[in-house]
């Protein structure tokens, strides 16, 4: 890890099975706020369909998936091509490989309107992602909750992410561990979450 990146202490858990590091205010809260703006109006919003049970269902929020050209990626079975980079969300994903000392090609950009939109349990284990994945976490906008569960003992860590915050998860924690955004009825402001990964071109 750079000094850029140690100079900020991050707080982080004695789990097991799980490596969470996160660093509160990463990107400052002016520049979080300004760039919160820029994206939702700039990106194009896309809200697909995934089949649960059968049945297919608008997922419930908004996503971009963005990424260099040949960094294809299946997410809850449905394939999606990136695309191109944002030029605000490609200098963070040079900043962050630089910090964190490891490669992101990619990142998964998800809009949360409002309280009511949300993601369910689940895991950033898609075999394209590798063996132990590591994953880049910024949040902008309205600070949500964020739940970890253990597979399978009965621990679990609630967490909040606020504006500007990073967390990283690396190592078995996508192995024994899955989390979620729960839906927080009452919040009535939006926000966005970016997910940097690395995942295996195809060539
Ligand atoms: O919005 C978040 O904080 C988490 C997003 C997430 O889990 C994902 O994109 O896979
Ligand atoms: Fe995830």
């Amino acid at each position: 890890m750079t000094r850029a990146a140690k100079q900020l202490k991050p707080e982080c858990w004695q789990l097991p099975d799980a490596n969470l590091l996160l660093w509160r205010g990463w990107l400052p809260e002016t520049e979080a706020a300004a760039s919160y703006q820029q994206l939702v109006q700039q990106l194009v919003w896309q809200q697909p369909s995934i089949r649960l049970f059968g049945r297919e269902h608008p997922i419930p929020r908004q996503q971009v998936w963005m990424g260099d050209a040949n960094a294809h990626y299946r997410y809850s079975g449905t394939l999606f091509a990136p695309e191109p980079w944002h030029p605000l969300v490609s200098r963070w994903c040079q900043l962050l490989s630089q910090q964190l000392e490891k490669p992101f090609n990619s990142v998964l950009v998800n809009w949360y309107r409002s309280g009511l939109d949300h993601m369910g349990w689940h895991a950033d284990n898609e075999p394209e992602l590798g063996t132990e994945p590591c994953i880049a976490s910024l949040s902008l906008g309205q600070a949500r909750r964020f739940d970890l569960k253990h597979r399978q003992q009965p621990w679990q860590l609630q967490l909040e992410l606020g504006q500007g915050d990073l967390l990283l998860m690396t190592g078995s924690t996508q192995q024994y561990w899955v989390h979620r955004v729960p839906k927080q009825s009452r919040l009535t402001a939006g926000r966005l979450n970016l997910t940097f990964r690395y995942i295996v071109p195809i060539v």
